[in-house]
């Protein structure tokens, strides 16, 4: 035991003891880290946890997408043309001296001219198909001012010889090609005035330029691509130009009438685009809007552009049913012919022409400022791309160019002679840097923006995709295959269709799977955004059926409550019941009843029912009492068979009143309470006391069958025993709210039953006073009762005036015979607080004695 003691024990206390305040922290090491094994607690739950599904994630079978193209950077292509140098023709003449004697010869023969063509010193040489040498003129080179300088990294320079066709195959094919995929593209014309930018775009009949090459281009591929041609093309031109150097302003060139056009921000609302089904309506509308275009003749030029023109060629499909479709396939072609640059001195530009010069020298300002402002924003991305685009009309509307967005080229016009080098040496300094320019060629066919800056045929609305139908989308889909495959049979005609390295064939797989894949996507997109709708709805339904149940549960609750309520209401009814009942105690109700329907009546009617109540629900109690038991005790207004009138006036509501606290007053007698009747002074503790008081406060209105049922438990013996009844306070004040709870009911009476409703409140303050002893007069002979009990009670109506009458002298009776027996006992409040003059009382006297009621 002792060594049991001894290990159950606490270990001896050391003498001192060492507490540490802080102690040293240490990274706690990760077990990732340390390669530490978990503890063992960890270990033994790791059974419960099941394992990572790696095997089943991985034997997920995921959809092959398309590769993703890596990101081809392209330089900003920059090509280079130099205009032919002028020709001058020369003319020496020679004159011989002749002597003065001599006869004048033929005029034709006097002087000898001689025609020599000159070429002009050219500035600029060709080093090879990207570089040229700038050279100063010999001037310049003398003042030192300037030195020949090469520049190169152009993608092609085209000289002086060059043909437009060269032109075209060098710098707008491969443009063309990407926009017959559906890749948007732009091209701009830049350089001085008179360097051949128009000359370049548009060219002459005989010498078209890139305009009308590329739609002959267009048309001829396209009727090589199908009879059916997949696309529709349109043409839209416009430009831009100064209105009196106040603003700019856009011009329809195509348009009808009014060729002002609305810009707002970067879009051009209003432009009409015509759709061209062949090369000859395309060159006919390229013709109209020349003609149209701002042009005037300047020093440089005599035929010098005023404004910017802008031509585009949109790509759309044939069979678009709807706008996905449309948005997915549309590309643009932009050419962009720019005014030219000028100097002021060699143009010699005044007035007017002076204004349309500042309005085109800013713009190639402007247009300048964004590419190099997107080439140094290339080279520092930390510093961002500046907004120079918003200066200018033409530079907000291509915007997306000029920020690097698409792809673009540009063109540089430059004139070759001596006195053009400052123009083209400027060009050539401001531009060549902009070969540096990167741009992602990875741009999707017609995004959003591009259609809602670029003017379109009027079209159908939109379509929400919120909530498609999904017939729609197959249609759709089947459509996209219809035709795919319409393109490949087609193709199977001139190729094989085994052969999967034509590349025309290789093409159209790529484009049916773009198409189906951008399909796919938005009807995904599409299912998605369904799906989550129903996943709100779904929320919203369980919250209500929550809040429902929530309901249901609290009701349940109420209805058990009620339930048991009901039991316990039945139990108690069942216990009441078990004693004898007397029929006639229906009396009350009956009385209550037959007094609201008579409330309407007359006073006397009302009278005479409240004394029907009186003798029918009291004709079975007992005697008249006289005894005197208790100031705090109420009398109880009971009649005897042989009361041919009440003891005192009755009013309706009195008697009812009376019953009813008769009713309730007999309502728990109990055993203890009737022997207990001799005794006047009830002790409050009594059982009787607490039943009535508490049973009866809560069942006092509740129902007043209960009440006239427990009015039946008393035989007639006992009720006449009980004629006065021992009440304790609380059954008295209970009396006393059911008498004003039935005043409340009738409040609609006339104002006769109303007096007797007060009357019949001051009756009852008059009786919570001391005992009162019942008029001797009011009480009849105990023969009589006894006889009276085997009569019919009669009825006898009396005026009200005399009801009332009666009353008054009942009470004075009463008080007297009180002040009489009781003299100074004290707790008398009806004498103490209605006090009566010497007068009046004895002018009752005479009345009473008079009238001998
Ligand atoms: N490569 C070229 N071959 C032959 N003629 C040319 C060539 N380039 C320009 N020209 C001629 O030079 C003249 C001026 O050309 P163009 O109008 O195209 O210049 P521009 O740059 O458009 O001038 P502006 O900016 O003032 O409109 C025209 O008559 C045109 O025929």
């Amino acid at each position: 035991m002792e060594e049991l003691q001894r290990s159950f024990s606490p270990p001896p206390c050391p003498t001192t003891v060492t507490v540490r305040r802080n102690p040293p922290r240490k990274a706690r090491a990760t077990p990732y880290t340390t390669g530490a094994k978990p503890p063992s607690t960890i270990s033994l739950n790791t059974h419960h946890v099941p394992s990572f599904p790696m095997d089943e994630i991985l034997s997920i079978q995921i959809p092959q997408h398309e590769p993703i193209k890596p990101l081809v950077s392209e330089s900003l292509k920059i090509f280079l043309r130099i205009k032919p140098l002028k020709s001058f023709t020369k003319v020496t003449t020679t004159t011989k001296t002749r002597p003065r004697n001599v006869w004048p010869q033929n005029p034709s023969k006097k002087t000898n001219a001689k025609k020599s063509t000159r070429i002009e010193e050219a500035c600029i040489a060709l080093n090879d198909a990207y570089s040229v040498t700038l050279t100063p003129p010999q001037a310049l080179q003398e003042m030192k001012r300037s030195k020949t300088e090469v520049y190169e990294g152009f993608s092609h320079v085209f000289a002086a010889d060059c043909s437009q066709n060269d032109v075209y195959d060098k710098m707008v094919k491969p443009l063309l090609e990407d926009f017959m995929k559906g890749k948007s593209g732009m091209l701009a014309a830049l350089g001085p005035s008179g360097s051949g930018k128009t000359h370049t775009v548009f060219g002459t009949p005989k010498n078209p330029g890139i305009v009308p090459l590329t739609l002959r281009q267009i048309f001829r591929k396209s009727d090589e691509t199908s009879p059916g041609s997949l696309r529709t093309f349109y043409l839209s031109i416009f430009e831009i130009c100064s209105e009196r150097g106040k603003g700019e302003k856009a011009y329809d060139l195509l348009g009808d009438g009014s060729s002002e056009l609305y810009v707002q921000q970067s879009t051009i609302r209003g432009l009409k685009e015509v759709s061209i089904q062949n090369l000859e309506e395309a060159e006919s509308l390229i013709g109209q809007a020349m003609l149209k275009r701002a042009t005037a003749t300047t020093n440089s030029n005599s035929q010098s552009s005023r404004s910017q023109c802008i031509i585009n060629i949109r790509a759309a499909c044939n069979d678009v049913s709807n706008e996905t479709k449309m948005q997915s396939s549309d590309a643009m072609l932009t050419i962009v012919d720019l005014a030219g640059a000028e100097r002021e001195k060699r143009t010699g530009n005044q007035g007017e022409r002076l204004v349309e010069s500042n309005f085109i020298n800013n713009t190639s300002m402007v247009f300048g400022q964004c590419l190099r402002s997107l080439l140094e924003y290339q080279k520092n991305r930390k510093k961002g791309l500046q907004k120079h685009h918003q200066n200018s009309l033409l530079t907000r509307y291509l915007r997306d160019y000029l920020e690097g967005k698409k792809r673009m080229a540009l063109i540089l016009t430059v004139k070759a002679g001596e006195e053009d080098y400052l123009d083209t040496s400027y060009l050539l300094k401001q531009a060549s840097p902009y070969m540096k320019i990167k741009f992602d060629n990875t741009e999707e066919p017609c995004n959003k923006r591009q259609l809602t800056t670029f003017p379109r045929v009027e079209k159908n609305k939109k379509i929400k995709l919120s909530a498609p139908k999904t017939s729609q989308i197959e249609e759709v889909v089947a459509g996209e295959r219809n035709q795919i495959s319409q393109e490949v049979n087609l193709q199977g005609k001139n190729a094989n269709p085994t052969d999967k390295s034509s590349p025309r064939l290789e093409h159209v797989a790529m484009e049916k799977n773009e198409r189906e894949h951008i399909i796919m996507q938005n009807f995904a997109k599409v299912i998605w955004n369904v799906l989550k709708q129903y996943n709100e709805k779904l929320k919203v339904a369980e919250g209500e059926i929550c809040s429902l149940k929530d309901n249901l549960r609290s009701e349940q609750l109420k209805s058990l409550e009620l339930e048991t309520e009901l039991i316990h209401l039945k139990s108690s009814c069942k216990q009441n019941l078990a004693e004898p009942c007397i029929p006639e105690t229906e009396a009350p109700i009956h009385a209550k009843e037959q007094f609201e329907r008579n409330v309407d009546g007359d006073s006397c009617n009302l009278i005479e029912a409240g004394r029907e109540v009186s003798v029918e629900g009291c004709n079975k109690s007992s005697g008249p009492s006289k005894n005197v038991e208790d100031a705090e005790l109420v009398v109880c207004h009971t009649s005897t068979d042989n009361d041919l009138e009440p003891r005192h006036p009755i009013n309706p509501e009195e008697n009812v009143g009376t019953t009813q606290v008769e009713a309730e007053a007999t309502n728990f007698p109990s055993d203890q309470a009737i022997q207990n009747e001799d005794d006047p002074t009830p002790s409050p503790d009594s059982p009787e006391h607490v039943e009535v008081s508490q049973d009866c406060i809560n069942n006092r209105l509740s129902n007043i069958q209960t009440k006239s049922a427990i009015f039946r438990r008393f035989p007639d013996s006992e009720k006449q025993k009980r004629n006065r009844r021992l009440l304790p306070a609380s059954s008295s004040s209970l009396a006393e709210e059911m008498g004003d709870l039935d005043v409340k009911d009738n409040q609609i009476e006339k104002p006769q039953v109303k007096i007797s409703e007060i009357r019949v409140q001051e009756k009852s303050e008059s009786t919570q006073g001391p005992e009162i002893e019942i008029p001797a007069r009011e009480a009849e002979p105990a023969s009589t009762k006894k006889q009276g009990s085997r009569q019919k009670p009669r009825r006898r109506l009396q005026p009200a005036s005399s009801v009332l009458l009666t009353r008054e002298i009942n009470t004075l009776e009463i008080e007297d015979d009180v002040a009489e027996s009781k003299g100074t006992r004290g707790r008398k409040k009806t004498t103490a607080s209605q006090p009566r003059s010497q007068g009046s009382v004895t002018l009752l006297r005479l009345l009473t004695n008079n009238l001998h009621i």
